[in-house]
């Protein structure tokens, strides 16, 4: 979205249509899926086709959302929402599956998004701190949260319910996304224009194809990691993910990570360990208590 691609002439253009992003990376992610399944023997699908709908809708329109929201905010609040997604990813477990978390859960949440923030905050390229963040830009970012949280909670939830593997779930959220998309750029009469925009400009079909096989092995992880392991874990998964991504390319390009930084990506850890330890805790107290009861019994 941010690059030019030129043509034969020298003639410059930035590709405009998020849409057809989203669309690319759905489409290679369907068939990947859907080819595994053809080949692998699964067991029986129970879950009701349409409520892979709803999760296929949020997952798009939050890519949207996020595409959009970079023409009109800055980079700090990028980063504040993109460093604090746990605590959305939370509020909606509460909302869709009734989830009930521990204190040491809320308060890991918030110290994992402080930890991020400033960590992001001073690690990454200061050069990118420009522009102004506009009442859309905050609404597209808010959007972008709420979306994006009640994907993973959503997905969650169909695999407790129906016993869903990740495959079957990949599968079929993505066909309804390329339906969904491909109803949308038709509508729009988008087609026609960005094939003209590959043909004039062929690199950008090189970049498609690297996004969307990037995108759809992606997804195998992302499946996979909610039908093991829940929505929260995946999302401090996701926000380690590009904690660790900064690191690494202040490392290979030499850039200095400053006390704040190293205090930041200290927090994260540290909150992280502290989630693990307390979880750990709790599970061997209720196991005592299930053993105390069972003997009294
Ligand atoms: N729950 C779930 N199901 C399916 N796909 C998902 C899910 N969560 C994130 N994603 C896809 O992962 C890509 C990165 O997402 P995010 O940018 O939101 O993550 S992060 O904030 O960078 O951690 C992004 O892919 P693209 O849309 O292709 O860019 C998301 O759509």
């Amino acid at each position: 979205m941010t690059q030019e691609y030129e043509d034969a002439s020298g003639s410059k253009a930035q590709f405009q249509d998020s849409q057809f992003l989203v669309f690319v990376n759905r489409i290679l992610a369907f068939l990947m899926s859907g080819l595994y399944l053809l080949i692998q023997r699964q067991p029986q699908h129970k879950t009701p086709l349409y409520k892979y709908a709803f999760c296929s809708l949020s997952n798009i329109m939050s890519s949207w959302c996020q595409y959009e929201a970079l023409k009109y905010v800055s980079f700090p609040s990028q980063v504040l929402a993109k460093a604090s997604k746990i605590i959305p990813v939370m509020v909606m477990g509460k909302i869709v599956s009734h989830t009930t978390y521990e204190y040491y859960e809320y308060v890991t949440a918030i110290l994992i998004s402080i930890g991020m923030t400033l960590f992001m905050l001073d690690s990454s390229d200061h050069n990118k701190n420009n522009g102004a963040t506009t009442l859309s830009g905050v609404i597209l970012l808010g959007g972008y949260l709420l979306l994006d949280s009640f994907t993973s909670t959503w997905q969650n939830a169909l695999f407790i319910d129906y016993g869903v593997t990740s495959v079957q779930m990949m599968c079929a959220v993505n066909m309804f996304s390329c339906l969904l998309t491909a109803m949308s750029l038709f509508q729009q009469s988008s087609f026609p224009l960005i094939f003209s925009f590959m043909t004039t400009y062929p690199r950008f079909i090189i970049d498609c194809l690297l996004i969307s096989i990037c995108s759809a092995s992606g997804q195998l992880y992302i499946f996979y990691t909610i039908s093991k392991f829940g929505s929260i874990t995946f999302v401090i998964m996701m926000t380690i993910r590009q904690g660790l991504a900064i690191l690494l390319s202040c490392l290979i390009y030499h850039h200095e990570i400053t006390v704040v930084g190293v205090f930041g990506i200290l927090l994260v850890f540290g909150s992280v360990f502290l989630r693990i330890y307390c979880n750990n805790r709790l599970r061997i107290i209720r196991r005592r208590r299930a053993t105390a009861n069972s003997i009294k019994h």
